[in-house]
C-alpha cells in the first residue's frame, strides 16, 4: 500500500534499466530508520496490548491491515476510529500519544475495565499510515543499504573480518552465512576467508537469496553447516523477544562444532533497554553454548562475536521469561527470551 506521498518523504524514484529504483539522500538515511523502528516497536506493543492473535508480517502492509480489520470486523466504533486514524496525517499530538503509550498501557486493566479500546484503535491506524507514508520495508531496508555504503563507514563486516581472520586455518574449507544480507560486495564477502558465503535477506536483493531464516530448511548433515553465522542489526528487526530467541536458538543448528557468531545490535538495545543489557545478553547466549571472544561498542552500534562450545548445563528458567532490569523514561523495550 504505497501511497504517492511516499516519495515526498523517501526522495524521488530513479529509472535503472527496465526498474524503478527509490533513492534516498544519505543525509536522510538514520531519521527513516529510526522513525520505522519505533513506529513498528509501538505498533507491536498496541497488538500486544489488543491481545491480536495473528502475528502481523513487516513484509506485508496490506496483509497486517487486512488482519487488524478482521480483528475489528463486527465492532462499526473500533472500526470507524482505526480508519479515522488511518486518515490523520502526521500530528504533534498523536506522536505525543505515541510517545505516552508505555504509560497508557501500565494501566491496563483500567483501560480495559473502562472499554476505552478506541484511543488505541485510532493510535494504531494513525501508526498504519505513517508506515504507509514511510514506504514500509521496502524503504528501510534501501535505508539500511545506504547506511551501509563504502565510504560511509557502514559495513559492520569489516570489523568481522579483523576478528575473524586470525581464527580461521588457511585452507579456505569454512562456509558462512549471513542473515539480513542487503549486499554481495560486504566485506564478508570480500575478505576471501570462506569457500563460500551464503547471503539471505526477507526481501530480493543482487546476489541475495530471498529466504526467511526461520524457514531455511534444517541441515540435514554437517555438510549442510556453516563455520561462521553473521546476524548483523537483524535480531533488533525481529519483532518480538520471543521471535529474537526463537532466532538464536535456531542459529546454534546451523553452526558447525566451534563456529562463531557475528552480532550486532543498536547500542541502544544494551544501554537503553528495560530488559536487556550486555551481561543478559551474553549469559542468555552462553546457555546456548556460546562463549563471547570479542566485543566492541561504538557510538551506535554493540558488535560480539562468538563461539559455539559445550552446550551449556545451566537451566534455562532464567532465560525464558522477560525481566525487568531498567526503568525510567527514554528507555526502549529491546530483549529476548529463549
Ligand atoms: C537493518 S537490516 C540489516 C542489514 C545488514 N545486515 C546490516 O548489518 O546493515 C535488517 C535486515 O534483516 C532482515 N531480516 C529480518 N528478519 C529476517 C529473517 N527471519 N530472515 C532473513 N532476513 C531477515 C530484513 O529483511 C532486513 O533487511
Amino acid at each position: 500500500m504505497h501511497s504517492k506521498k511516499s516519495k515526498s518523504i523517501t526522495g524521488k524514484r530513479k529509472q535503472v534499466g527496465g526498474n524503478v529504483i527509490k533513492v534516498i539522500k544519505p543525509q536522510k538515511t538514520r531519521r527513516i530508520i529510526r522513525r520505522f523502528h519505533h513506529l513498528i516497536n509501538k505498533r507491536e506493543s498496541i497488538c500486544h496490548f489488543l491481545c491480536l492473535t495473528e502475528n502481523l508480517d513487516e513484509t506485508n502492509e496490506k496483509k497486517n491491515d487486512a488482519i487488524i480489520k478482521s480483528s475489528i470486523k463486527s465492532n462499526a466504533i473500533l472500526s470507524k476510529h482505526y480508519e479515522d486514524g488511518k486518515s490523520q496525517s502526521f500530528s504533534e499530538a498523536m506522536e505525543s500519544q505515541l510517545l505516552k503509550l508505555h504509560s497508557l498501557i501500565k494501566n491496563e486493566d483500567k483501560l480495559r475495565d473502562a472499554c476505552d479500546l478506541t484511543e488505541m484503535y485510532t493510535l494504531l491506524g494513525y501508526i498504519m499510515n505513517q508506515i504507509d507514508k514511510l514506504g514500509g520495508l521496502e524503504t528501510y531496508q534501501i535505508a539500511s543499504q545506504n547506511g551501509q555504503l563504502k565510504g560511509r563507514g557502514g559495513d559492520t563486516s569489516k570489523l568481522l573480518e579483523k576478528w575473524i581472520r586470525p581464527l580461521m586455518d588457511d585452507n579456505l574449507q569454512g562456509t558462512a552465512l549471513e542473515i539480513g544480507s542487503l549486499s554481495s560486495e560486504n566485506c564478508i564477502s570480500r575478505c576471501a576467508l570462506f569457500r563460500e558465503v551464503v547471503r539471505i535477506d526477507l526481501e530480493e536483493h543482487e546476489g541475495v537469496i530471498k529466504q526467511d531464516f526461520m524457514e531455511r530448511p534444517l541441515p540435514k548433515n554437517e555438510n549442510d553447516k556453516f563455520n561462521l553465522i553473521s546476524c548483523s542489526l537483524v535480531l533488533n528487526f525481529v519483532k518480538n523477544h520471543k521471535d529474537r530467541g526463537a532466532m538464536c536458538h535456531r542459529m546454534i543448528k546451523f553452526l558447525r562444532p566451534q563456529g562463531y557468531v557475528f552480532i550486532v545490535l543498536p547500542q541502544a538495545c544494551v544501554t537503553h533497554s528495560r530488559y536487556c543489557n550486555k551481561t543478559l545478553l551474553h549469559k542468555l547466549l552462553a546457555s546456548l553454548g556460546l562463549t563471547l571472544l570479542n566485543s566492541h561498542q561504538s557510538n551506535k552500534l554493540y558488535y560480539c562475536l562468538y563461539q559455539l562450545k559445550a552446550i551449556s548445563q545451566q537451566p534455562r528458567g532464567s532465560s525464558s521469561k522477560r525481566m525487568k532490569i531498567n526503568d525510567g523514561p527514554g528507555l526502549n523495550n529491546f530483549g529476548i527470551t529463549l
